[in-house]
């Protein structure tokens, strides 16, 4: 099933600095499925995200929801119900705890009294155990490390119980275990809780390794979409980042550096 789909989206900024960033942009990120952004920096990943989150206007086109609602016509609340997003942007909820955290994932089901209810409570619950964070409720968020609290953020996602959960380089301050576990946990969480996750990532490697789909979007503001196979096998990959030595190898799914026998990452 369709979780998302971009109908000739093209994304940018108007004004006076205004400019296109990537055009006529047509994809799908299925339902049950983790989709993966990359591109080199500055082809326009986090400004994609954040069109596709309602979080600025599109230039021309759509992104629709599943019943074909468009994104940009949604309310605040209504966004805040189907779509959840996680940013690399600090988070200091001063002493709230993790479980407190994940549970403000629930405020846009919230009657006025601001309470939560005991199937908000549940919700909540299911979030932590979902990725694996029951054993972290009780801590303080603050006291957590980095990937702790990205498990967290996650469940505070979940919690919005979206049919699409969007990821801007949610992997960015985790060590090397922890990405891998990270997005082994986005791959299963799209297939268990039927959502359609949609995460940028310039760990182009894990990436080919984990996602079910990946769309490759170019310094040149054009996007190919496949499965991590086909635009490893296609050369899209190679053409998008090879640079001088360095070689993505379609094969060993890793960046090689021409000659001297060395294979990164
Ligand atoms: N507020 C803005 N106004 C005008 N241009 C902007 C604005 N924000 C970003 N840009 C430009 O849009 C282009 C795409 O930026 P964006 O941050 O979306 O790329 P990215 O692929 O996420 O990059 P990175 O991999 O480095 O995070 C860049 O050229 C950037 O300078």
């Amino acid at each position: 099933m369709t979780g998302l789909e971009l109908q000739k989206l093209t994304v940018g900024y108007r004004g006076r600095r205004g400019r296109t960033v990537a055009s006529n942009l047509s994809a799908v990120a299925a339902t049950g499925r983790l989709t993966s952004l990359i591109g080199p920096n500055g082809a326009g990943k986090s400004t994609l995200l954040r069109t596709v989150c309602g979080l600025q206007p599109p230039l021309a086109g759509s992104a629709v929801l599943a019943d074909g609602t468009d994104v940009t016509t949604l309310k605040a609340a209504g966004l805040a119900r189907r779509i959840a997003v996680v940013t690399t942007d600090t988070v200091d909820p001063g002493r709230l705890t993790a479980r407190e955290v994940a549970s403000l994932g629930r405020t846009p089901y919230l009657s006025p009294t601001g309470r939560l209810s005991a199937d908000d409570r549940r919700v909540t619950d299911r979030a932590l155990d979902a990725v694996r964070a029951t054993d972290l409720a009780d801590r303080p968020f603050h006291d957590l490390s980095d990937g702790e609290r990205q498990r967290v953020l996650a469940a505070r996602a979940l919690a919005q119980e979206p049919e699409l959960l969007v990821l801007d380089e949610p992997t960015s301050h985790l060590d090397a275990p922890s990405r891998v576990e990270f997005l082994d946990l986005l791959a299963t969480l799209a297939r268990e809780q039927g959502i359609a996750v949609l995460m940028s990532s310039h760990e182009l490697e894990l990436v080919m390794r984990l996602s079910d789909e990946v769309w490759l979007l170019r310094g040149d503001g054009t996007m190919t979409t496949g499965t991590p196979a086909a635009l490893a096998a296609d050369g899209s990959v190679s053409a998008a980042f090879d640079r001088g030595r360095l070689r993505f190898d379609a094969d060993q799914l890793t960046f090689v550096i021409d000659g001297s026998g060395t294979t990164l990452g």
